[in-house]
């Protein structure tokens, strides 16, 4: 064993991004991988917050919506973050919650196909994603139809001619397996529907390419692979072929072809601005505008090229556990079908992984006996991942030895 930790230590000194982890503030003794949950804090965040706060709020006032660059924060976020899932400018724009817009994305899709009653929603969604399409469906009269995405052929097939929004995780919060995005939407599209794709698990992680897959309309959150910090604004992509028929049903006023004319009724900006909805989270817009850095200059190729190594070291790794105690790798091994964590099967999962904690070793447990280990390559080691999977073996001995004791398995 001490000879794979030297292999890994030998990995991390050859690693082109080990100088990553610097620029995150991770504490002493913390192997960070629940990255999929919560990034880590870029090293800037604070100071980039601090100069917002004191010097922009405190000092310019109300004029920092235009001598600061706020008013035009969401759209200048979305371009950047437009960048990292292949979207060309003018397509994505952020504020809100990933649930608010689920809603405004699905039901807006809805409308673009007004004849379709069908609402398709990936069985094996992120719950809110389900609750949201569960909603839309309720609000717009719609049929809702869930299935998994190998389901999805068939469903297609048997509601021909009804399907309209079709919504689906690129990748899948709880196995980590990623879809093929851009055949998947081709299918979609094939059947006259409207692909929404929530990319929360996705951006950051994977080389998403929206614009060349042909997606419709996506939404993601900015707290997981874009580190930008607990409750971090979402963002909307809608390509630019939609945008002049796309009613959004959350019509606030920053999304007003003119609003500070404050006019009665609503007319909706040209492009993408039209959907912004209220006013904006400044503190957090600029927070998540910050952290964007470290990712940008890695470039998410490389980042998944390296999560893809400390992946298949993890796998190799768990495959040397005793058999009592090796858990399945549920996460599809071959490179294509992965996202950015990877999924174990093992007895007590929440257990396992608050002892893991306690440890030093952040992972987290999804019902009902998932271990979820995000290998973000921006800031875990080769090294990390070697003792992560000590600690595991440590965890689930003691585990085992219990059950053991108690006459159970
Ligand atoms: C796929 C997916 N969608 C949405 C969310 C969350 O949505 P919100 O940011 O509104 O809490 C999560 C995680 O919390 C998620 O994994
Ligand atoms: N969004 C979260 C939250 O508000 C609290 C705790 C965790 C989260 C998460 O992001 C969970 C994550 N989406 C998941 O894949 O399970």
């Amino acid at each position: 064993m001490e000879s794979t930790r030297l292999w890994a230590g030998k990995e991390d000194a050859e690693d082109p991004l080990a100088a990553f982890r610097a620029e995150f503030a991770l504490p002493d003794g913390v192997i960070q991988l629940n990255g999929n949950s919560l990034g880590p804090l870029p090293r800037t965040v604070p100071g980039a917050l601090d100069a917002v706060v004191r010097r922009q709020w405190g000092k310019h006032l109300i004029r920092g919506w235009f001598d600061d660059g706020w008013f035009d924060a969401p759209e200048r976020v979305g371009d950047r973050i437009g960048r990292l899932i292949g979207a060309d400018p003018g397509q994505t724009v952020v504020g809100e919650s990933t649930s608010v817009q689920l809603f405004n994305a699905v039901a807006a899709a809805a409308r673009l196909r007004p004849d379709r009653r069908v609402l398709v929603c990936d069985a094996a969604n992120f719950p809110t994603d389900r609750y949201l399409a569960a909603s839309v469906a309720r609000v717009l009269g719609l049929r809702l139809v869930e299935c998994t995405a190998g389901e999805l052929a068939a469903v297609l097939q048997a509601h021909r001619g009804e399907v309209g929004p079709v919504l689906f995780g690129a990748v899948d919060f709880r196995s980590g397996e990623l879809l093929d995005l851009a055949g998947t939407t081709a299918r979609i599209h094939a059947a006259g529907g409207i692909a929404v794709w929530d990319l929360s698990h996705a951006a950051g992680a994977v080389p998403v390419e929206v614009d060349a897959a042909g997606v419709d309309l996506a939404v993601g959150c900015g707290y997981k692979y874009l580190n930008g910090g607990p409750g971090a604004p979402a963002y909307l992509y809608a390509a630019s072929r939609h945008q002049a028929a796309l009613d959004l049903p959350i019509t606030g006023w920053h999304g007003h072809a003119r609003p500070f004319e404050m006019a009665g009724a609503f007319e909706p900006a040209d492009g993408i601005t039209r959907a912004r909805t209220g006013t904006p989270q400044i503190l957090s817009l600029l927070a998540l505008e910050a952290a964007l850095d470290p990712l940008e200059r890695a470039g998410v190729a490389a980042v998944r090229e390296k999560s893809l190594r400390l992946g298949d070291c993890l796998a190799a790794l768990v495959r040397e556990l005793p058999a009592e105690i090796r858990p399945e790798v549920v996460t599809p091994t071959e490179h294509h079908r992965r996202g950015g964590h990877v999924a174990l099967r093992c007895p007590d999962a929440p257990a396992v992984s608050a002892a893991l904690m306690e440890r030093g070793v952040f992972t987290d447990a999804r019902p009902p006996d998932l271990l979820r280990l995000c290998l973000n390559g921006l800031y875990v080691s080769y090294t990390d991942v070697f003792d992560a999977v000590a600690a595991f073996a440590e965890v689930a001995a003691a585990g085992s030895g219990e059950r053991r004791a108690k006459g159970e398995r």
